[in-house]
């Protein structure tokens, strides 16, 4: 690689330092104050390294991190992620591309999944009704599992035990069932179909590899689980090379491959293939570059769900206050062939607009399972103000680190940090009861914000709705889970047996 396509990857020792950094704020003590003492007088660097700032204390780290990309960038974090996790292609040829074209291609997640409109529609469209009702499947016949399994139920270990109730590791299953719905709703069914390792593919690249691979380990590494995780990634990127071929051949009205129906590609790919196809990108590195959407829009949300869940279905009471919260949103009929109860409709907009209490647990799940700490790469010279009113210049070509989520633990802003508060986001105004995300940053900020946030909580609020609306779930003998104190985006690595039955409710 060349030097101008070395100078935007991430330098090596920036998580290293970035971590111990934040976990030194965290703590306090003794390695506070050394990591204080190295801080180098009226020079902004925070730490050892002099080309990376720890913006730890801003006076506003919104306004800081809102300033355009063409002075604070994100590109290059998502340029390290490719070259250095996903292994994709470096060729000058790609380094053009991508900061050519990258921008672009984020604007067409960006229009369906943030716009407040568009992913109404979206979760219209993802039919969550369906895929909620068939959470665990039944035999009619026997205790022995003959229906086929759905795609979610395949790692979750189903064992039916008796004609109405099933065993099962509920972390595996909502986390599933979950990444399925934002895949569906992004590439259609066919692809699913198709490719029905995918998922498991992502879980097996991200629980392995992802964070040795981002902190610098080559992806050559004699592991067991870079290796397990890089061949998860090949596969992942031959399923998206094979689909963006079909892509293609829908748009240019070719047959397509295997007579694959691509009708109910969503709008976000079309347009991405469009730029890929004007922009004469390869099948490689259209695949290369969808990794990065295809693990954004379906790594978060799913343990976000399953950890709500967790909070909700531990806390009875909170779980009938919910449910009756829920009631006149989420309608539960019969199913006309089987006469299960299944859920009949889902009006998301209420839940996302009426339902305070939910959306404000919700929140605090998230608040709970940790911040995020935008990365940003210095294109131009600017500054940053700190609290005590100093003014630090940060020079082009270093970077910056902002851990906006730290705030998520402090007890002035959110009182009894550690305790989950499902109240805690409703603002009571004048009897309006409205849920506001007030110092939340969770999704990250500015030019870099999450490109699906507005979906992301559309999403999780359907899946948890639909869930606690229709499914009876009791925690198995031996088995208890405690939402741990941050989640790391991470399940329970020994999963959560749960014993799932159909909810006995009134019918529409
Ligand atoms: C609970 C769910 C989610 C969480 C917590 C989350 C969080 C984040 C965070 C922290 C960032 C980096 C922001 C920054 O640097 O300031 C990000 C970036 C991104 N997210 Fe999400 N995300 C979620 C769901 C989604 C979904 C559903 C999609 C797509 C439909 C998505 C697409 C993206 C994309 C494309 C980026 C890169 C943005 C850029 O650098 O310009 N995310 N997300």
């Amino acid at each position: 690689m060349n030097r101008s396509r070395t100078q935007k990857l991430m330098p090596l020792y920036l998580p290293f330092e970035m971590i111990t950094l934040s976990a030194s704020m965290k703590s306090g003590g003794i390695i506070r104050t050394i990591m204080k003492r190295l801080r180098r007088n009226r020079h902004p660097s925070y730490g050892l390294f002099r080309s990376h700032y720890f913006a730890d204390n801003l006076a506003s780290a919104d306004r800081f991190l809102c300033q355009p990309a063409h002075t604070l960038d994100n590109l290059p974090l998502l340029w390290t992620s490719h070259v250095r996790c996903f292994g994709g292609e470096v060729s000058h040829d790609m380094y053009n591309k991508f900061f050519g074209q990258c921008r672009e291609l984020l604007t067409a997640v960006e229009r369906y999944f943030l716009s407040e409109k568009n992913s109404t529609d979206m979760i219209y469209h993802s039919n969550v009704e369906a895929k909620v009702s068939k959470l665990v499947s039944f035999s009619e016949t026997s205790a022995v599992q003959k229906e086929p399994l759905q795609h979610w139920e395949q790692y979750a270990d189903p064992i039916q035990v008796s004609p109405d109730a099933v065993d099962v590791d509920l972390a595996r299953l909502v986390r599933d069932l979950t990444a399925h719905v934002a895949l569906e709703v992004i590439y259609g069914k066919d692809f699913l179909d198709r490719n029905p390792g995918f998922i498991n593919d992502m879980w097996l690249f991200v629980d392995n590899a992802f964070t040795l691979l981002l902190a610098g380990l080559p992806r050559w590494t004699p592991l067991n689980p870079i290796r397990m995780g890089v061949a998860a990634c090949e596969r992942i990127r031959g399923a998206l090379m094979a689909y963006y071929k079909r892509v293609e051949q829908r748009q240019r009205d070719l047959p397509v491959d295997y007579g694959a129906d691509m009708t109910d590609v969503s709008a976000t790919v079309l347009e991405r293939s469009k730029i890929y196809l004007d922009h004469s990108f390869t099948l490689r590195q259209r695949a290369d570059l969808d990794m990065g959407v295809a693990f954004g829009s379906s790594s978060n949300t799913p343990v976000l769900s399953f950890w709500y869940l967790v909070h909700i279905y531990s806390r009875p009471e909170l779980l009938t206050q919910l449910r009756a919260e829920l009631a006149p949103h989420v309608k539960i009929g019969r199913n006309v062939t089987t006469g299960k109860r299944e859920i009949a409709s889902i009006d998301h907009t209420a839940l996302y607009n009426d339902c305070a209490l939910f959306k404000s647990g919700l929140l605090e799940t998230a608040r709970l399972s940790g911040g995020s700490t935008p990365i940003r790469y210095v294109n131009r010279s600017t500054q940053a103000t700190t609290t005590d009113g100093v003014n630090h210049v940060l020079h082009p070509g270093t970077w910056v680190t902002v851990p906006s989520g730290n705030v998520q633990k402090d007890p002035h802003v959110y009182p009894d940090p550690d305790e989950f508060v499902p109240t805690r986001f409703i603002l009571d105004d004048e009897g309006n009861r409205a849920v506001r995300f007030g110092q939340l940053r969770v999704f990250g900020s500015g030019a870099g914000v999450c490109k699906g946030k507005t979906y992301a909580i559309k999403e999780a609020l359907a899946v948890v709705a639909g869930i606690i609306s229709l499914w009876d779930i009791e925690t198995s003998e031996g088995y208890t889970v405690e939402p741990p104190p941050s989640d790391n985006n991470k399940i329970p690595s020994k999963g959560w047996r749960v014993r799932v039955k159909i909810r006995a409710v009134e019918c529409a």
